[in-house]
């Protein structure tokens, strides 16, 4: 463990306890920077970003930067990532780095290097995994997560519709996406109050694989009906829940698709959230209804 810092599980719950479960997830989607009469550059990237990290970080208990729009606009663009996690830290909020990374070991050392270490500029609380080369191929950044006090949490059963034909398919008696929880709990076995490998599990999941979501507003199609169908008793672990609002979750289905592992869930939403500034009063008004609405 790094010196002073206890681990990302007892600082998350801690935090979710402070501030309730909900997580904002920061995309500069070019057409938000437009809303928000921002122009599609580097500059107005820096301007939407940082204007999330003042209205929302020190009020929400995770901040989530998806990573592919700051490296859309390249080494500026990564500048600017580099100075929302640091400016996001001292307001309290954990930010969970969106960025998916999944290598052979040799190269996930790399990766978790960049993202999980103390030294690195681009260090978060914690970094999104992709466990398709192999979950034992995450290793080196469960190891340096662990050891600095930080979170990884790995795709089990994505938001989108299009995942259900990798991830729900079955081999040796389980589906994939069984398999990767399986994995992320022998991970969190005896760890208290919560393990650092968490899972994303969309709250999009629910019902038949591949029936179109009726609330859906970016077509992504996915399924809202029934629960996830994965068996998360074991997990003790946090599960990041995107697709509420934008991809047609609502809260309401929360609890439907997660049942009783509800309690370590953190439903996310980006778009939604973010459509409502540029004035930052607005979009924490905004936010903090979401939250809100988890609590009841
Ligand atoms: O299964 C997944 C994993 C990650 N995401 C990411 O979350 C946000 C969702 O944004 P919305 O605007 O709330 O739809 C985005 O960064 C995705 O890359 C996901 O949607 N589903």
């Amino acid at each position: 463990m790094s010196a002073g810092r206890a681990s990302f599980g007892a600082r998350l719950a801690q935090v979710v306890a402070e501030r309730g479960p909900l997580c904002v997830g920061v995309d500069p989607h070019p057409s938000l920077l437009t809303d928000w009469g921002l122009p599609v550059t580097a500059g107005g990237l820096e301007r939407f970003a940082l204007t999330c990290v003042e209205a929302l970080a020190g009020q929400v208990a995770v901040l989530k930067p998806q990573s592919a729009f700051f490296e859309a606009f390249g080494s500026a663009g990564v500048a600017v990532l580099e100075r929302v996690l640091a400016e996001a830290r001292p307001a309290g909020a954990l930010v969970l780095l969106d960025v998916k990374r999944g290598d052979i070991g040799s190269t996930m050392a790399a990766y978790a290097t960049a993202y999980l270490s103390d030294d690195s500029p681009l260090a978060a609380d914690a970094v999104t995994l992709s466990p398709y080369l192999g979950f034992g191929a995450l290793e080196p950044a469960l190891e340096l997560a662990a050891g600095t006090g930080r979170g990884v949490f790995v795709l089990a059963l994505t938001s989108n519709a299009e995942g259900a034909s990798v991830q729900r398919a079955v081999a040796g008696g389980r589906s994939v996406a069984q398999a990767v929880v399986d994995e992320a709990a022998a991970r969190n076995a005896g760890a208290r109050p919560l393990g650092d490998v968490g899972l994303v599990v969309g709250a999009t999941v629910g019902g038949v694989p591949g029936k179109p979501a009726s609330g859906s507003v970016d077509g992504s199609g996915a399924s809202l009906e029934g629960g996830s169908g994965l068996d998360l008793s074991r997990l003790n672990g946090p599960i990041l829940a995107p697709g509420l609002g934008a991809q047609g979750a609502t809260v309401a289905q929360l609890r439907t698709v997660f049942g009783s592992a509800l309690v370590n869930v953190l439903p996310s939403s980006s778009r939604d959230v973010l459509r409502r500034g540029p004035d930052m009063r607005t979009l924490r008004d905004a936010a903090l209804t979401v939250r809100d609405s988890l609590l009841l």
